[in-house]
């Protein structure tokens, strides 16, 4: 038996508010709960979400426990509100087998603060040849359903194929990083455009995307299986998106936190945190990603949390690493350009936060659940009106590549529960 908690006055996504008394794992009754807890949270004030979900999350381990491990990527995890993550594959080595997926799954619950559940490689070594051990990493214990070569695009149309009517036979799904190498050469650092031509830096075009996200779709159509665009970074993708599931094809898709705010001319001052895959894009396809979320064409928020240890991304912008942190913000982020503008209620947030990354993913037997009594307690409770600056020394996570520094953000997360447990008091690691 664990200790029980009792959330006092929560308001739910709906807008009702109840109390929650959470014991053994699992939410034990809503209303006025007249009980007493071993626990009790004053939740004021404050939203109850089903715990954040997250579809794209980079832990380094094994390999670069110097930027992340599974342990201090998964603190970073429920200080960010998260109950349950993906980790991608381009670990070293590669997660490309059962016994790798198993391995991160392992370190995964004995860490005990998130469920890490491991993405497994479409092709060895993230090669883009030969189909990895997809049946394989499927039936191990690990139960991986979500595939991708993610910092490298599956681009040889056939292996995409073969991969897709791998998975269709357990429910899988591709997640694709949408980069044409031909079109995107492998020096281009930023977004193609005017600026890049100032800054003198190679750029890639957003159709280097978007000519994969087309190809993609009509191969789940063609195969009847389902493929996620990660990372979703222009208008023209959204474009595509829409129109497949307008199809009925069975494609799904993501945006990040930082695709959602931050813009391409950050890169003015050559600064390495602001690099990124996909590159930070101009306004027009930032409104458009704002607005693709908010009316369903783009499913999920998902961090692409990429640690980097300082001397891989402190470097001339040319030379140093892809990617930023995204774990800790995201919540925040997204209460800022989404919720703040009026593009989502509390009840989208849930949504693309927790129930459909949750569905996605396959993880939605326990994680994106309905605050309802006898669901598992996975839970995250957030202060809507919270204004946090944003500072990177704070961090659990063990790298520094904060594109949020100094930013003002509003919403908190102030707990978050993983089967009842809280992970997070107050706003801090329990
Ligand atoms: N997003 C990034 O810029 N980098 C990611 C890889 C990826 O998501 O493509 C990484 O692993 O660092
Ligand atoms: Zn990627
Ligand atoms: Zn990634």
């Amino acid at each position: 038996m664990t200790a029980s908690t009792l959330i006092k006055g929560a308001t739910l996504p709906d807008g009702t508010t109840t109390d929650v008394l959470v014991q053994d794992g699992v939410i034990a009754e809503l209303g006025a709960v007249k009980a007493t807890a071993d626990r009790t949270i004053d939740a004021d004030g404050l939203r109850l979400l089903p715990g954040l979900v997250d579809l794209h999350t980079h832990l380094r381990e094994p390999g670069r426990e110097d930027a992340e491990t599974v342990l201090t990527g998964s603190r970073a995890a429920a200080v960010g509100g998260f109950t349950a993550v993906l980790a991608m594959a381009n670990t070293s080595p590669v997660t490309d087998t059962a016994e790798a997926a198993e391995r991160v799954y392992d370190l995964g619950r004995a860490a005990g603060l998130v469920d890490v559940q491991p993405v497994g490689a479409v092709t060895k070594g993230l090669a883009g040849e030969e189909l990895a051990e997809l049946g394989l990493m499927a039936r191990s214990r690990a139960k991986v359903r979500v595939f991708s070569d993610d910092g490298k695009c599956v681009h040889d149309p056939r292996v995409m194929r073969r991969a897709l009517e791998y998975v269709k036979a357990f429910g899988g799904v591709v997640s694709q990083h949408s980069q044409d190498p031909s079109l995107a050469g492998p020096t281009a650092c930023c977004h193609e455009g005017e600026l890049s031509g100032q800054l003198g830096l190679p750029g890639w075009p957003g159709v280097a995307e978007e000519v994969i996200v087309a190809r993609d779709v009509m191969l789940a159509r063609h195969t009847g299986s389902r493929v996620h665009v990660a990372h979703v970074s222009t208008a023209g993708s959204v474009e595509v998106v829409r129109w497949a599931k307008a199809q009925g094809i069975a494609v799904t898709a993501e945006v990040t936190p930082h695709h959602l705010l931050l813009t391409t001319d950050l890169l003015t001052g050559y600064d390495p945190t602001f690099k990124v895959n996909p590159p930070l894009r101009p306004d027009e396809d930032v409104r458009a990603l704002r607005e693709a979320l908010a009316d369903g064409t783009i499913d999920a928020v998902a961090t692409d949390h990429a640690p980097h240890a300082r001397h891989d991304k402190e470097h001339a912008f040319v030379d140093a690493a892809f990617g930023m942190l995204g774990l800790e913000t995201a919540l925040p982020v997204i209460t800022t350009v989404m919720v703040e503008n009026g593009l989502l209620d509390w009840a989208g947030v849930a949504r693309t936060m927790s129930v459909n990354p949750a569905r996605i993913a396959g993880l939605d037997d326990v994680h994106g659940r309905p605050v309802a009594v006898g669901e598992p307690a996975n839970l995250t409770l957030v202060d809507p009106a919270a204004k946090v600056v944003v500072d990177r020394a704070a961090s659990v996570s063990l790298s520094r590549n904060n594109p949020w520094h100094d930013r003002k953000l509003t919403g908190r997360v102030v707990a978050t529960l993983l089967r009842g447990t809280p992970t997070v008091l107050e706003g801090a690691l329990a």
